[in-house]
């Protein structure tokens, strides 16, 4: 395998399930030591581009490179753990055994017992996995994926149904393995959770690339202020064009302006007479998501549906 700087490389690949277009072109460099999130809706394409790069699956065009060789053989050298989604029925061992398993099936394995207290599941060792609550046999998971020492952690909707303690701690052990120097990349649904544990976050949407760059990058290109007031029956005409202003909502009676210059947004509102039940709230970072990832029923002032398209990168921030 060639030496290079990047541990995940995907040029331009496609990806359809008859005339489902999974994944729609999608450009993707990931540095060696990097923390990624793969941040998209339900059906965005991230399973797909996962399976892609495991080598599981094989694009229809473009190509999928892991350490610079095609993802099989990244994977027989045992440089890649992953956690899917798919739970495998689990076998009657203890949570020892099973990890230990694993483990001798890799070339350069982690020990066993460093394994377990990176998942945080040492004082389970000796517990059959059958007995093991959801959590714990998510973290099971987590210490079977990390059995082989990989340098490349994939992780698929890790913390999709734990609790908020168990995700605490599921991330506490994301960020020890990526602390060691490991690229992890992990899909999501949240920005929040790929804000607080990613370097760097790529949305998708379509099975297209909507934005890559840091959290902070993210939240601010999107994020803004969102002034909203009662519109009192006067419609919604003019609104978008007021200074600042980036997307019009009609929420039933308000309108819900989102702005990258609040204090000129208001003071135009206010020359207008327009101030009723006038609020004036940061944009969460699930609007921001949402901006993101398509139309939710936002309409332009001339009461278009708004269409964030899908067809470009919105935001676009190589970090390195
Ligand atoms: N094997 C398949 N056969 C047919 N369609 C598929 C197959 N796998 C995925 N798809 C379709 O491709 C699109 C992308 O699916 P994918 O599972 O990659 O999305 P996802 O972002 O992982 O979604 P989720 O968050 O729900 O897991 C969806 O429309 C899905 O129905």
């Amino acid at each position: 395998m060639e030496k290079t700087a990047d541990a995940v490389r995907f040029t331009a690949v496609h990806k359809s399930f008859g005339a489902v277009r999974a994944v729609a072109g999608i450009d993707l460099e990931i540095a060696r030591g990097e923390t990624m999130a793969l941040l998209g809706r339900n059906g965005a394409g991230k399973s797909t581009a996962i399976s892609l790069l495991l080598g599981l699956d094989r694009p229809d065009s473009g190509e999928v490179r892991l350490f610079g060789g095609a993802p099989q053989e990244a994977v027989r050298a045992g440089r890649v753990g992953a956690m899917l989604q798919d739970g495998r029925p689990i076998p009657r061992a203890t949570v020892r055994e099973l990890v230990g398993f694993v483990a001798s099936t890799y070339p350069r394995p982690m020990p066993v017992a460093e394994a377990l207290a990176l998942a945080g599941i040492e004082e389970l060792a000796g517990r059959r996995v059958d007995r093991l609550s959801g959590g714990q046999a998510q973290r099971l998971r987590f210490a079977v994926a990390v059995a082989g020492n990989p340098e490349l952690l994939v992780l698929d909707e890790p913390t999709a149904a734990l609790d908020v303690e168990a995700r605490r701690a599921f991330w506490r052990s994301m960020r020890g393995y990526a602390a060691r120097g490991n690229t992890v990349l992990f899909s999501t649904h949240y920005l929040e959770e790929a804000d607080e544990n990613a370097d760097r976050i790529l949305v998708i949407d379509h099975g297209r690339t909507v934005a890559d760059g840091s959290g902070e990058r993210i939240k601010q290109a999107v994020g803004g202020t969102l002034v909203s007031f009662d519109l009192a029956g006067s419609g919604s005409q003019g609104l978008r064009a007021l200074p600042g202003v980036t997307r019009v909502e009609i929420r039933g009676d308000r309108a819900v302006l989102r702005t990258g210059d609040s204090d000129a947004t208001v003071v135009a509102l206010a020359a207008a007479g327009r101030i009723r039940g006038l609020q004036v709230v940061p944009a969460s970072l699930e609007d921001a998501f949402l901006t993101l990832t398509g139309d939710h029923g936002a309409t332009d002032d001339d009461g278009t549906a708004h269409d964030h398209g899908t067809a470009q990168t919105l935001i676009k921030e190589p970090v390195r």
